[in-house]
Order: structure tokens, then sequence, then C-alpha cells
């Protein structure tokens, strides 16, 4: 399989989700951790936005990072002219390609959306920049016509086109089907960028990588416009679980980094949430805790460390004797069958009552008040 990178768009696409809005300190910071796990590029922004924008881009830019640094871009020259202010050396210029997004911004004219690519991808290359070229609605457009874009992109110049699943319609096997076409017909790299409206962002930017694709866009806990874009978290350790694929990247800063961009986004992630969720690695059902409690392995497909978290064995409504037994042996109280037998059943109407799992000392008091009864 080829070398494939990542390309975290948390700063640009992320930052799109509504509600959502960084500031300078949060960009910098999300940046530096991205960086510091080795993400090995970032997108960084909208220079066209305006003044902050642009500033939080060039605070970006001044950190040396690692990674290389990308702005995203409409095909519209005084865009790219904004980006090259900000001192960016790589652009992403984004053009639409499906019928109904010429329409709605084209007014149909696709000969016109030819020429506003020529003309921007020209001047960046002109001016030594590194050029993506995003087609915009990818999934949706017709595929010769995505072709001929992509075709046109290679021979302006740019360096790598990305396919868009801008509304998340795509299933993994017509993406790879889509992006295994393009791969075979481009010279150039082929970038993933696939959207959650079905739930499926994370599948179809693994299927694009299967068909050839060399580059993802993800974002931390997939945030992003509407149900959000495929999650790094999600990407990498797939890839490293299912393909054996090792995208060079510290997985074990996954839930720190996750907490501070559900912080920074003002967004709670849901706990049962895919590699970072509070409840990535909690096991309440009796027959789940009496298998962990023997060999994790049962019902963990990876241990939660590497993605920096932990187990957790929760005391709740689904519990069974062993848990309880082995925790409060580890609390120094010794319980018959009978005994744990009966806590049992206060545990799951406390539970019921409280709507929540039980602490470690709220099972405890119940041991004790049963034994002082
Ligand atoms: C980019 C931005 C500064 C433009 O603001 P604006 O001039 O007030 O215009 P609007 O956002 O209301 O409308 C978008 C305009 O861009 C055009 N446009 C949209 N996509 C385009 C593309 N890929 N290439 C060229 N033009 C495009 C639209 O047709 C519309 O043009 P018009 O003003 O001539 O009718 C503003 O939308 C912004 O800050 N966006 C940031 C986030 C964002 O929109 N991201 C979307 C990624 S698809
Ligand atoms: O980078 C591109 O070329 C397009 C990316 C985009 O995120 C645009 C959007 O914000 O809706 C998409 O999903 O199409």
């Amino acid at each position: 399989m080829n070398k494939v990178i990542i390309n975290d768009t948390t700063l640009r696409d992320g930052e799109q989700a509504a509600g959502v809005a960084f500031t300078l300190e949060e960009k910098i910071l999300i940046a530096l951790l991205l960086d510091m796990i080795g993400v090995q590029e970032l997108e960084v922004g909208i220079p066209a936005m305006g003044q902050e924008e642009q500033k939080a881009i060039s605070r970006i830019l001044g950190l040396g990072l690692n990674a290389q640094i990308l702005g995203w871009n409409r095909a519209v020259k005084s865009d790219i002219e904004a980006s090259i202010a900000c001192g960016l050396k790589r652009v992403h210029i984004s053009i639409p390609v499906s019928n109904i997004q010429i329409d709605a911004k084209f007014q149909g004219q696709w000969r016109r959306v030819l020429a506003q690519l020529r003309d921007t991808v020209s001047f960046a290359v002109d001016q030594g920049l590194y050029v993506s070229i995003g087609g915009e609605d990818s999934s949706r457009a017709d595929e010769n016509f995505l072709l001929d874009v992509a075709l046109y992109s290679e021979e302006l110049g740019a360096s790598r086109f990305r396919f868009c699943d801008t509304v998340g319609i795509l299933d993994p096997f017509g993406t790879h089907r889509k992006v295994g076409e393009l791969v075979s017909l481009l010279e150039i790299p082929v970038e993933m960028h696939t959207h959650n409206d079905l739930g499926m962002a994370t599948a179809n930017a693994i299927a694009g990588v299967m068909a050839g694709a060399t580059s993802v866009n993800t974002t931390v806990n997939g945030l992003g416009e509407r149900a959000g874009n495929a999650a790094l978290e999600e990407v990498v350790m797939a890839l490293k679980q299912v393909y054996n694929l090792d995208l060079g990247i510290d997985t074990h800063h996954f839930q720190e980094l996750s907490q501070f961009v559900e912080k920074a986004s003002g967004g709670v992630v849901p706990p049962w949430k895919a590699i970072v969720g509070k409840n990535a690695f909690a096991h309440e059902a009796g027959i789940h805790a009496h298998g962990v409690l023997k060999n994790p392995f049962t019902y963990e497909p990876f241990a939660p460390q590497e993605v920096g978290g932990e187990r957790r064995l929760a005391i709740g409504k689904h519990s069974g004797r062993h848990l309880l037994f082995d925790v409060l042996e580890n609390q120094g109280i010794h319980l018959n069958s009978d005994e744990t037998q009966g806590i049992l059943e206060q545990v799951r109407n406390f539970s019921v009552q409280v709507k929540r799992d039980l602490t470690v000392q709220e099972l405890v008091n119940l041991a004790t008040e049963r034994r002082s009864a």
C-alpha cells in the first residue's frame, strides 16, 4: 500500500461546525498538539475571511511546525492573494463540480467554472505555491466532468486532487469505485474529504484509501459542518487496527487532544464516541466485566492506553456477581455468594433511581449496610 498522510482540517472544516469559534490561542494550541503527535499536514483556515483569520494563520506559520500548512480558498484570485499575504506556501482551491452546485454558484455556467479554475491555479502555480484542488460535491458530480476537472487541474500544475463527499451521501462501495477510477487516471495524488451525514465518513475515507487515495482530510472528534467529518482518531486507528497501516502518528495523545478540542468547540463528545468517548473503554454488563477481569481483549479491540485512555469497570444496572465480588474484595470486604446476589439487586435498584453507575464507595456502603442489617 502507498504511504498515506493525514491532512487535518479541524481548524478549517472543524471550525465551520455551527456555533464553533476558536480563539487565536485555541487555534495555536490545536495546531501545536496536532503537530506534536505527528500529523503531516494542517488546513488551518480561510484567509479570505479577513484580518483575524489571517493573523491566526500567520501565527501558526510562525510556529515553525513540522507539519505542512495549507490555507483554504475559493477559485477567486483575491482569495489566493490573501493566502499569499499570510505567508502560505500551500493553497487549497475549491471548485464546485456537481450540477447542483454549479447551478447555485455559477448559474450553471460550467465553462466559467473551468475558466476560474484555470485563472486561479495558474496564478497560484506562477507564484510558486503548492496547489491542492478540491472538487466540491465530487460524489454527486457527473463522473466525466469530475474527471475532466481533475485532469485539467493536473495539467495546470496542481499537485493534488481532493475528492469531496460534500453531503456525505456515499457508501464505502460507491466511494471505492469512484475514487479508484480517479486514482487510475490521474498522475497526482488523490485526497479524501468525507462528511458524516449518513454516519459513513470514516468508512468512506478508508474505502478511498483502499482505492488508492494517499491523503485523508480529518478533524478531531469528527467536528465539522452538519454531522461533521471523518474523525482523525477513527481514521488513524482503523487504518492501524484493520489494515496494519501505521501512519506514524502518536496515538497516545488522542484522548487529551479530543478533550482540548471538545472544550474549545463548546460541544460535548458523546460518551459512546469511538476511540475518545468517556465510555470507549468502559464495561458494565456482567458478562463483559467477567470476561475483561480475566482478559481485557475479550471485549476490547486494543488497549485503552494506546489512545491515552483508561479502562473502567462500571458498577451499574447490568453488573454481575463477579465484578461486585472483585471490587469488594479489593476493599477488604469478603462476601459469600448469597450476599453478593442480594447486593446485586440493590445495585440494580439504586442505579435505576440515580440513573447512573455507582461509585466504589456507594457499593461499599450498600455492602456494609447489608452486613449490619
Ligand atoms: C468566503 C467568504 C469570505 C465569502 O463571503 P461573501 O463575499 O460575503 O459571500 P457569501 O459567503 O455570502 O457567498 C459566497 C460567494 O462565493 C461564491 N463561491 C462559492 N464557492 C465558490 C468557489 N469554490 N469558487 C468561487 N466562488 C465561489 C458564491 O457563488 C458567492 O458568490 P457571489 O458573492 O458572487 O454571489 C465567506 O463566505 C466566509 O467567510 N466563509 C468562510 C467559511 C465558508 O464559507 N466555508 C465554506 C467552504 S465550502
Ligand atoms: O475542500 C473542498 O474543496 C471542499 C470542502 C468542503 O468541506 C466544502 C464545504 O465546506 O462544504 C466539502 O465538503 O466539499
